[in-house]
């Protein structure tokens, strides 16, 4: 699991019992999918379109660092299955964990459309003068 994203608890972050409020978190883990499977399948049109279960393991609190991890579960022909843990940046406690997010690539009409991917590439492998 890549942790690429961190996250500062901010007080807006927060629900009436001062912890992280959950929805504020699912909305980061969606984005934070919707960023890598726009990344992975070169595309900017794809959607979210199943999540599984979803575990809150435990809290976080105003001023926690956090770190949203994301790792390829499988490549189908239209769709790209990803798992999710988020986690304490500090302690390293899980905070969620969600086990399968399936995003689906589309074409300009919003129908799914092949994608063509089958492994994880890189960004630095794309580049044609890497540095
Ligand atoms: C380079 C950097 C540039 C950066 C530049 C930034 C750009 C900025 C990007 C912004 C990115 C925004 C992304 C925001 C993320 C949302 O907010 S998305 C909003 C919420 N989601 C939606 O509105 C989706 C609504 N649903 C739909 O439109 C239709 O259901 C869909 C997605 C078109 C799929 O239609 P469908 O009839 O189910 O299609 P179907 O062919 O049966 O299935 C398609 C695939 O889904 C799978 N599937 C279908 N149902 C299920 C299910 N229940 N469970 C699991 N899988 C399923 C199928 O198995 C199939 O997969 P493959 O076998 O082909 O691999």
């Amino acid at each position: 699991m890549n942790y690429h994203t961190r996250k500062w608890v901010k007080p807006e972050d927060l629900n009436p019992n001062q912890s992280l409020f959950g929805g504020k978190l699912l909305q980061w883990i969606d984005e934070e999918a919707a960023l890598y499977a726009v990344i992975q399948l070169e595309n900017k049109k794809v959607v979210t379109k199943y999540i599984s279960e979803i575990n809150f393991v435990s809290s976080a609190k105003q001023g926690d660092i956090i770190e949203i991890g994301i790792e390829v579960s499988a490549f189908g022909s239209t769709s790209l299955t990803l798992k999710c843990a988020v986690r304490n940046k500090m302690t390293h406690q899980t905070i969620i964990t969600v086990e399968r997010i399936v995003m689906v690539n589309l074409d300009e009409d919003g129908n799914p459309k092949p994608h063509g991917k089958t492994k994880v590439e890189f960004v630095k492998d794309r580049l044609i003068n890497p540095s």
